[in-house]
């Protein structure tokens, strides 16, 4: 009896659902707005009462703004990483400034998630509002995602959890944004959207540290470096030091300074602003330069030894004859150092004072998460107190190529691993000095039908050049300073007669 009472309870809330859907289908499809909006609202009101899930809808737009939702950018990447694997129908797009196909929930489409142990559900949906549009009203796509949970789990789902999907879906974003290339040269006319200091384009630069000739230890750990660095918001917050780092690179040239910028741009998913520090007016331009970068990039300035002056203080105290001290000493040596040492005619007012705020003063605390790198071919000119660690954190020298760095390049560009020519490539590269770029140039197939063979055997004739003009010139060094000191001693041996014959001239 209560088994039959029962099954005619559920009939008739199953009848009066399916009556209720019905009648929810014809106003969603003929009723206008208005009507639309009012059933929704008295729905959703008496649903609530019986209903034990939360719902929480993160719209695209909000309001009258145009700018996209922030927090609805963050779950659909969320969304398109963790769940597009469990999702049947998804939306296919063209990802915005990339090329690569972004695969997205399509709408009404609905999927869960888990966190701590709570289910959550997830719906994309739209609905169609009215806009005004000159003076006529239209209707306009509004997108949403709806998240589902039960009211138990509220507190987790409203702190950790959007917490985390927040959290993710922002670093995703950042991931698989298209990363920029900035420069402030006056020489560069790139399209830029506002009125900023900095041109932009898109960098594109393919190196990456697998890619970069170095031995293996020296890149681990920079590569370490680089990766804590970026996971380490909390450790500086909590040490009360601005969160960048700086980087000194040094070495001959082509040995792969520039190429390891664009490496750790890669790496850690950063932009790249190239500073042309020659171009930069005086310290408040460069001020303002810095206060225009972004978090997450890097900030580089190429052959910091020859982009300025940074001596000049020094050059013009030279020039008007003053000694450190400011005291007069003989102008016209003064003037002949300054004149030695280059005259730097850089119309750049930037000084060594200027840079060094641009490095670590108050202001380039602003943004947080930046590298700053330097590059240089001379180490021994720059100024200690630019490169002193605190502002250049870490100094890396790279070098002339070793063996293992020539491995790395012979597999990047011959794809060999080992080869019986090898052996004699090991013994000359650890004779003599040769660049990264020389090897990799040697490296270069020069015709469709250069081999791996016909390129080491090109590099080891390079290297045996090479070997022999060291050679020839330590000989003529040998032979320069060998006749020097014969003509040392002939001149002592002269004196010498010299005196003996003059003393003799005096005792007669
Ligand atoms: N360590 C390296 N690993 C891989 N390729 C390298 C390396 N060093 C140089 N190269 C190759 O040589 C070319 C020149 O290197 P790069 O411009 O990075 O040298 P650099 O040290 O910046 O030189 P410069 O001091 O003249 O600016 C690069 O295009 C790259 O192909
Ligand atoms: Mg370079």
């Amino acid at each position: 009896m209560m088994h039959l009472k029962m099954t005619e309870m559920w009939a008739t809330m199953g009848s009066t659902i399916a009556s209720f859907m019905f009648v929810w289908a014809i106003i969603r499809q003929y009723c206008p707005y208005e009507v639309r909006r009012f059933f929704e609202k008295y729905t959703h009101r008496v649903m609530g009462y019986f209903c034990p899930y939360i719902r929480i809808s993160f719209h695209e737009f909000m309001g009258d703004r145009l700018k996209r939702s922030e927090a609805y950018a963050a779950v659909e990447a969320y969304l398109s990483a963790n769940t597009s694997k469990s999702a049947k129908r998804l939306k296919a797009e063209m990802g915005k400034d990339s090329s690569n196909l972004v695969l997205t929930m399509d709408e009404y489409e609905r999927v869960t998630d888990e966190f701590q142990g709570v289910k959550v559900w997830w719906v994309s949906s739209k609905i169609m509002s009215p806009t005004r549009s000159m003076s006529y009203y239209q209707e306009q796509e509004k997108r949403f995602y709806k998240l589902t949970f039960h009211y138990k789990n509220r507190d987790t789902i409203a702190g950790s959890y959007l917490e985390h999907v927040m959290r993710e879906g922002k670093e995703i974003r950042l991931r698989n944004r298209q990363r920029k290339l900035y420069t402030n040269s006056p020489g560069y006319k790139w399209p830029s959207y506002k009125q900023t200091m900095w041109s932009h384009i898109v960098f594109e630069h393919p190196a990456t540290f697998e890619t970069m000739a170095m031995e293996p230890e020296k890149k681990k750990e920079i590569i370490e470096d680089l990766v804590t660095f970026s996971k380490s918001k909390d450790f500086y917050a909590r040490i009360g030091k601005a969160w960048k780092r700086g980087y000194l690179l040094y070495g001959p040239p082509g040995t792969g300074k520039s190429t390891m910028i664009a490496a750790m741009a890669n790496l850690l998913g950063y932009d790249v602003y190239d500073l042309e520090l020659t171009a930069v007016k005086d310290n408040t331009e460069l001020r303002k330069l810095l206060i225009e970068t972004t978090s997450k990039s890097i900030i580089v300035i190429e052959d910091i030894d020859c982009s300025l002056d940074l001596t000049g203080q020094r050059k013009k105290k030279a020039e008007m004859g003053l000694d450190d001290d400011g005291d007069k000493v003989n102008a016209e040596a003064g003037r002949k150092e300054a004149k030695e040492e280059g005259g730097g005619g850089s119309s750049s007012k930037v000084t060594l004072s200027g840079l060094l705020n641009f490095i670590d003063g108050i202001w380039s605390a602003c943004g947080g998460e930046r590298l700053i790198v330097f590059t240089t071919n001379y180490v021994e000119k720059l100024d200690p107190a630019l490169i002193r660690r605190g502002r250049m954190d870490k100094h890396i020298e790279l070098s002339y190529c070793s063996f293992d760095g020539f491995k790395v390049l012979a597999k990047n560009y011959l794809k060999v691993e080992t080869h019986p020519m090898f052996d004699t490539i090991k013994r000359l590269i650890g004779e003599i000095k040769i660049t990264p770029a020389d090897v990799a140039e040697n490296l270069m197939p020069k015709s469709p039908t250069d081999d791996a063979e016909k390129c080491l055997s090109s590099l080891i004739e390079a290297l045996e050049e090479a070997k022999e003009a060291a050679t020839t010139a330590t000989k003529a060094e040998e032979l320069k300073q060998s006749s020097l000191i014969r003509e040392n001693g002939e001149l002592q041996d002269d004196k010498e007669t010299a005196k003996a014959m003059k003393n003799n001239h005096c005792q007669r």
